[in-house]
């Protein structure tokens, strides 16, 4: 893939691989264990929304919530990546939101049943412009926050992760290979909550990049 390519890595149709409980507060407010290793689930490109589309609320949840993310755009694919290179792997970063569907993911917790629907549909990844990594020098060290109609719902900075990009982009690789235009959810802060129809979104990386997207509903069709 050619660079012009990765700065449109929505459109490539590539993996997006989500960390969960990689914050403690966040794992704590949701009164989940610590993790000893990562949590990892995907979503598919059709989970892609941008700006100036709506986040859809899937007809089947009642309880959408919002997790703000820092996103990690490989550039170079690998397979077994030791922690030491990991970085060279790395093209650029994104703003991300992990929409989820919260009662669904607790009825799939209670039954053992996979998180596809909460995590997985369409919109449930609203993203940023690609951001090139020397714009952010030190990812182990921004800012992310999140406001829901003008009121701050997340705020809180990636030095808090419990597992480091390098460590992520290792241990991922160890599991599937990852390609270029893959893009990598590194986990939220805590604050997450409710986002209802005609709700705004702001969101941002504090002296980056900043994007808004308004809450609409998907209608069932059947
Ligand atoms: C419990 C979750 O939904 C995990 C997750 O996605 C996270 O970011 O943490
Ligand atoms: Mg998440």
């Amino acid at each position: 893939m050619s660079k012009s390519n990765v700065a449109r890595f929505w459109e490539w149709g590539r993996k997006i691989i989500c960390v969960g409980r990689n914050y403690a507060e966040h794992a704590k407010e949701l009164k989940n264990e610590l993790p000893t290793e990562p949590v990892l689930f995907l979503k598919p490109p059709t989970a892609y929304v941008k700006e100036g589309s709506p986040i859809l609320v899937p007809h089947y949840s009642t309880n959408l919530h919002h997790e703000v993310e820092l996103g990690v755009v490989v550039g170079k694919e690998g397979r077994d990546i030791p922690q030491t290179s990991a970085m060279d792997h790395v093209a650029g970063y994104a703003l991300c939101l992990d929409m989820t569907a919260r009662d669904v993911q607790d009825q799939c917790k209670a039954k053992g049943l996979p998180w596809t629907l909460a995590k997985a549909f369409d919109t449930s990844c609203p993203v940023s412009d690609f951001i090139p990594k020397e714009r952010i020098p030190d990812p182990a060290g921004v800012e992310l926050w999140l406001r829901v109609n003008s009121a701050t719902r997340q705020r809180g900075s990636t030095a808090q992760m419990i597992f480091s990009i390098p460590f992520l982009i290792s241990y991922i690789s160890r599991v599937m290979a990852l390609e270029e235009g893959d893009l990598i959810l590194t986990g939220t802060p805590k604050g997450v909550g409710a986002v209802y129809e005609h709700d705004e979104l702001q969101a941002g990386i504090e002296g980056v990049i900043n994007m808004t997207f308004k809450v609409g509903r998907r209608a069932d069709k059947s």
